[in-house]
C-alpha cells in the first residue's frame, strides 16, 4: 500500500501544530473568501497564508489570523492594510509572484464577471510562472468551456487545476456521478438548490451572477447593474430569486464524466436574500435504468443546517487537498470535480 505525501506529512503533524500543513491562498475575499478563512482555521492539514482582494493582497508564512484579516477589509476595504500586505491596483498578479514557492494552492474565489474573468486571470497566472494546484467554483458552463481550453497550457505550466468544486457544480455533480453508478443508463439529472442569506451585500458576486440567469438579464447586464439597482430589483421580489434551467456547467462535467449527455442535466433553485433559513431542500435526483431493467430515481439531500459556504468552501478545499495529492506525483493539468474524488481535510 502507498502513502501519498500528503499523508505522510500529515501524519508527521501534532495537534494544533500546522507544520508541514499545505499553504493555501484565497483569491477574492469576499462573502466565500471570508468565509474559507473560517473553515480553514481549525485545519491542521492547511493554513491559509495569502488573501487577495480587488486593492490588495496579503502574505504571510505564519498564516493570517481570519478574524483579523476579515475585519481589516471591513473597515479598511482591503487586507492590503494587513501586516505583510500591500495594496496594489494589479492585486492578482503581485499576489502569484510573492506566492511562487510559499504558496501550494489557490481556492479562486472570483467574480466571473465578465463571464471571462476567470479565464483571463488563469491565463495570467499560467504567464506568470507559478506552479502548483488551482480550484474554482465556476458556475456557467460557458465559462468552464474557457478554462477546458487552457488544458494544454496548464499542464505544460506544471498547474494541476480542478474546476466546478464548489457546491453546484461541484459537491452535487460528485454525488450524482456517484449515484450513476448503481444504473446502466442514466436518464436524466436534476438539481435543485435553496440558498438562504441574511443579506444580499454578503455576496454580491454570487448575486449578479444568479440575476444574470434571470430572464431579461445576462451578465453584462448584470455586472453593470449598481447596488441600489440590484437593491430595487430584489425589493419587487421581496429578495427571492427564482431561477429555472440555468445555464450551469453540472451539464459539462457529467458529458465529459461519460454519465449522460449535457441536455439530460437541469439546474434550478430558490435564492432568498433576505433569510438565513433555505427555502428549500437542496437535492439532486440521478434517475436512470438498472441492468435488470428498473427504473429508479437516487436522490441526495443536503442538510438544512448547511450554509452555502458550508457547502462551497468544504468541497473546495476538499478538491484543493486532492490536488496536492495529484500535483505531488506529478499529475498536472485540468480535471473536473465530477471526475476526481475530494479529500477530506483534517
Ligand atoms: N459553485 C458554487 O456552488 C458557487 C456558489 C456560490 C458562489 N460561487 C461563485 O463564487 C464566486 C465568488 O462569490 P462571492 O459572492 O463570494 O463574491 P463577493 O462579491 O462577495 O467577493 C468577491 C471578491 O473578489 C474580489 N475581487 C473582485 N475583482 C477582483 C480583481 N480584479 N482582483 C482581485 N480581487 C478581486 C473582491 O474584492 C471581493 O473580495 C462567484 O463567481 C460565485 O458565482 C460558486
Amino acid at each position: 500500500m502507498s502513502h501519498s505525501v500528503v499523508d505522510l506529512a500529515s501524519a508527521q503533524m501534532v495537534n494544533s501544530d500546522k507544520t508541514g500543513a499545505i499553504r493555501v491562498g484565497v483569491m477574492g475575499f469576499g462573502g466565500l473568501g471570508q468565509a474559507a478563512a473560517r473553515v480553514l482555521a481549525p485545519k491542521r492539514e492547511m493554513l491559509l497564508v495569502a488573501a487577495v482582494d480587488r486593492d490588495g493582497f496579503a502574505y504571510s508564512p505564519e498564516g493570517l489570523d481570519p478574524d483579523r484579516a476579515i475585519a481589516t477589509y471591513r473597515d479598511r476595504g482591503s487586507v492590503g492594510h494587513l501586516p505583510g500586505g500591500s495594496l496594489s491596483p494589479t492585486s492578482i498578479l503581485e499576489a502569484i509572484e510573492a506566492a511562487k514557492g510559499n504558496v501550494d494552492g489557490f481556492f479562486l474565489a472570483l467574480p466571473n464577471l465578465p463571464n471571462t474573468f476567470m479565464a483571463e486571470v488563469v491565463e495570467q497566472i499560467i504567464a506568470s510562472g507559478w506552479r502548483g494546484v488551482l480550484v474554482d467554483a465556476l458556475k456557467r458552463t460557458s465559462a468552464m468551456e474557457q478554462i477546458l481550453a487552457l488544458g494544454d497550457r496548464l499542464a505544460n505550466a506544471g498547474i494541476t487545476y480542478l474546476t466546478g468544486c464548489g457546491a453546484t457544480p461541484g459537491l452535487l455533480t460528485a454525488a450524482a456521478t456517484i449515484a450513476a453508478q448503481s444504473y446502466a443508463e442514466v436518464h436524466s439529472v436534476k438539481i435543485t438548490f435553496g440558498v438562504g442569506i441574511a443579506n444580499w451585500e454578503a455576496y454580491r458576486a454570487t448575486i449578479r451572477e444568479d440575476i444574470a440567469h434571470m430572464p431579461g438579464y445576462d451578465t453584462e447586464r448584470a455586472r453593470l447593474m449598481t447596488d441600489a439597482e440590484v437593491e430595487a430589483l430584489l425589493d419587487t421580489t421581496n429578495g427571492i430569486l427564482s431561477l429555472e434551467n440555468m445555464e450551469h456547467a453540472d451539464d459539462l462535467m457529467l458529458e465529459l464524466a461519460g454519465i449522460c449527455s449535457r441536455d439530460r442535466v437541469t439546474v434550478g433553485g430558490v435564492v432568498d436574500t433576505r433569510n438565513a433559513k433555505k427555502p428549500l431542500s437542496t437535492n439532486v435526483q440521478v434517475t436512470g435504468r438498472t441492468f435488470e431493467g428498473k427504473i429508479s430515481t437516487h436522490t441526495f439531500t443536503l442538510g438544512d443546517e448547511t450554509s452555502m459556504a458550508a457547502n462551497v468552501c468544504g468541497p473546495a478545499f476538499g478538491y484543493l487537498k486532492a490536488g496536492v495529492s495529484l500535483q505531488r506525483r506529478g499529475q498536472f493539468g485540468l480535471f473536473t470535480a465530477a471526475e476526481i474524488m475530494p479529500q477530506f481535510v483534517r
